[in-house]
C-alpha cells in the first residue's frame, strides 16, 4: 500500500514539474520568438535576468537630483533610445527631446498612457485618469483644466490661496520646519479643491501611509504592506463618503469633473466601473500634491545654495512688498510682473526634475529612428534627459536662473509633459509656487540644518524632508526687505 502511495505521489510530482517546465519553456519560446522576429530592428540594449530583468539595477542605482545613473549609464552605452526589462515588462527608454515629443504628441494614436507597474494600479485604483482614454479622457480633462486654470484663478482662487498659505506659514515662525513635509500639506489642501486644510490632516496622514504601498508592494508578514493597505482602505472609505456628500448636497465646491463622471454613471455608461470618480480623485491627489510640494522644497534648496539668486529674488519681492504695504495682498498684475521669480521656478523644475519620466504603451508596432517599438511594449519617456543634457543647456547641472533670460520658446524643457496628457495643473502649480515664495521670502529668513540626501522611496524625496530653521524677518537683519 505504502509503495503504491509513494509511486502515486512520485508520478504526481513528475507530472506537476513537467507541466511547470513546459509552461516556462513555452513562455520563454514565445518571448524569444517575438524578440527574434523583431531583433534586427529593436533598439539596442540588454534585457538582464529572466523575469526580474534589470529592475534591481534600476532601483538600486540611487537616482538623485539631476542624475538617474541607470539611464545615464545605458544611454552612454547604447544611445538616446534603448531597450531594457523593468518591473516584469520589456521597456524602451527614450532620452531624446524630439523622440519624447513625438511619443507624447501621439497619445491615443500610436501610444497610450499607462501605469508603469502593477503596484501603481493597486495604490491608485484601476481607473485613474492615466487609465482613461480618448473621448472620456478629454471630457474629464476639459472639466479639470477648467477647474484648475480658468479665469477663476485670476481672482477667487488666487485670493483663496494667499489666505490659506498665509495662515499655514504663520505656524512656521521660529520653528524647526521640514520643508517638504509642510509643503506637502499645502499641496494637499490645494488639490483637495480648496477646503480648509485643517480638516484634512487625518485624510492626509492616511494618504501618506497608503502611497507607501509603492515602496514595497509585497504582502508578506512583517512588511509595512499590511499597515499601508489598511490605511489605503480607510482613505478610500473617507473619499467615497465625501464624493457621496458632494453628490447629495450639491455643495458649491462640487467639482465639475465629478459631475461629469456622475452623469456618465447615471446614463449607464459606467455600469461596470462605479469606482471611476474615486480612482480619478486618487490620481489627481497623487499627481498634484507630491509634485507641488517637491517643487517648493527644491526651490528653497536651490536658493539656499545660491546667495546671488536669493538676493535677487528677495529684491524682486521686497520691491512689491514695499510698493503695496504690509497688509495688501498680491494682485494678478503683481504675479505677472515677477520675471526673476518665474525664472527661478523654471530653473528649479529643469534641474530638480520633479517628474523625471512618464510611461506609455505602444498601441501598434511603431518605427522611430529606424528602430521598431513593438506593440504592447512600454516606453519610458525620460523627460529629464534633455534637461540635463550639455548639448541642450550650458553647464546643465548648475543652478542658473539667469540662463532663462536668453532662452525663448524651448522645446527641450517639458517639466509638465506635452500633448494630450500634459499637466492640467501647470498654471495652478506655478501660481501656488509663486505665492508661496512671495509669502515665505517676505515674512521669513531661514537656515538649512545639515545635509539632506535625496532618495527614491517610493518616489523621489528628501530623506529628512529638508529641515530648516525659520526665523521671523523682524529678527533677521540680514534680510534685504528691512534695509
Ligand atoms: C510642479 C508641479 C507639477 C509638475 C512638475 C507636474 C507634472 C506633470 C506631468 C509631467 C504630467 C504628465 C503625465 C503624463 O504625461 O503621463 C502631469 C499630469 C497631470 N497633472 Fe501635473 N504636475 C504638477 C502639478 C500638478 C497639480 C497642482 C495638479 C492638480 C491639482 C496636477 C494634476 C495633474 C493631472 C490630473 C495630470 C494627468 C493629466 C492627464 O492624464 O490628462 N499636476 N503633471
Amino acid at each position: 500500500m505504502l509503495q503504491y502511495l509513494t509511486l502515486y505521489s512520485l508520478t504526481a510530482v513528475l507530472v506537476l514539474t513537467s507541466s511547470v517546465l513546459a509552461l516556462l519553456l513555452s513562455w520563454l519560446w514565445l518571448r524569444h520568438s517575438t524578440l527574434f522576429l523583431k531583433r534586427k530592428s529593436l533598439p539596442p540594449g540588454g534585457m538582464g535576468w529572466p523575469i526580474i530583468g534589470q529592475s534591481l539595477e534600476f532601483l538600486a542605482s540611487r537616482p538623485s537630483l539631476a542624475s538617474q545613473p541607470f539611464i545615464e549609464r545605458h544611454s552612454a552605452r547604447y544611445g538616446d533610445i534603448f531597450k531594457c526589462h523593468l518591473f516584469g515588462n520589456p521597456f524602451i527608454i527614450s532620452t531624446n527631446a524630439k523622440i519624447n515629443d513625438y511619443i507624447l504628441r501621439n497619445e491615443d494614436v500610436l501610444f497610450q498612457s499607462c501605469q508603469p507597474t502593477r503596484a501603481h494600479t493597486w495604490v491608485l485604483g484601476e481607473k485613474t485618469l492615466t487609465d482613461i482614454h480618448t473621448d472620456m479622457h478629454m471630457k474629464i480633462r476639459d472639466a479639470l483644466t477648467d477647474l484648475l486654470s480658468s479665469d477663476k484663478s485670476k481672482g477667487e482662487i488666487f485670493d483663496l490661496l494667499q489666505n490659506m498659505m498665509s495662515t499655514k506659514l504663520g505656524s512656521w515662525q521660529d520653528q524647526f520646519v521640514h520643508v517638504q513635509h509642510e509643503a506637502t500639506s499645502l499641496g494637499f489642501a490645494y488639490v483637495w479643491f480648496f477646503d480648509a486644510y485643517l480638516e484634512l490632516e487625518d485624510l492626509q496622514a492616511l494618504y501618506n501611509e497608503s502611497k507607501n504601498l509603492l515602496a514595497f508592494p509585497l504582502n508578506i508578514p512583517g512588511s509595512g504592506y499590511r499597515r499601508h493597505a489598511e490605511c489605503h482602505r480607510r482613505l478610500i472609505t473617507v473619499l467615497r463618503k465625501r464624493i457621496d456628500e458632494w453628490r447629495t448636497s450639491k455643495l458649491e465646491t462640487y467639482p465639475d469633473f465629478l459631475e461629469i463622471l456622475w452623469n456618465e454613471e447615471q446614463n449607464g455608461n459606467l455600469k461596470d466601473n462605479s469606482n471611476l470618480a474615486l480612482d480619478c480623485l486618487m490620481g489627481i491627489l497623487f499627481h498634484g500634491e507630491e509634485t507641488t510640494a517637491m517643487a517648493m522644497t527644491l526651490i528653497i534648496k536651490f536658493l539656499s545654495e545660491s546667495p546671488r539668486a536669493l538676493d535677487q529674488i528677495k529684491e524682486e519681492h521686497a520691491a512689491i512688498y514695499k510698493r503695496k504695504g504690509k497688509a495688501k495682498s498680491l494682485t494678478w498684475e503683481d504675479y505677472e510682473s515677477m520675471e526673476f521669480t518665474k525664472n527661478v521656478i523654471k530653473e528649479s523644475l529643469r534641474l530638480g526634475n520633479v517628474v523625471p519620466w512618464v510611461c506609455r504603451v505602444a498601441l501598434q508596432d511603431v518605427e522611430i529612428k529606424g528602430f521598431i517599438i513593438p506593440k504592447g511594449w512600454k516606453v519610458l519617456v525620460f523627460l529629464m534627459g534633455p534637461h540635463i543634457d550639455g548639448t541642450c543647456y550650458h553647464d546643465p547641472k548648475s543652478f542658473n536662473p539667469w540662463r532663462w533670460k536668453a532662452i525663448g520658446n524651448d522645446s527641450n524643457f517639458i517639466p509638465y509633459g506635452a500633448g494630450l496628457r500634459c499637466c492640467p495643473g501647470e498654471k495652478a502649480a506655478n501660481m501656488l509656487l509663486t505665492i508661496f515664495l512671495h509669502l515665505f521670502i517676505t515674512k521669513y529668513s531661514w537656515q538649512v540644518v545639515g545635509e539632506d540626501d535625496m532618495i527614491c522611496f517610493p518616489v523621489m524625496t528628501f530623506q529628512e524632508g529638508f529641515p530648516v530653521v525659520v526665523k521671523d524677518v523682524k529678527d533677521a537683519d540680514e534680510c534685504l526687505i528691512l534695509h
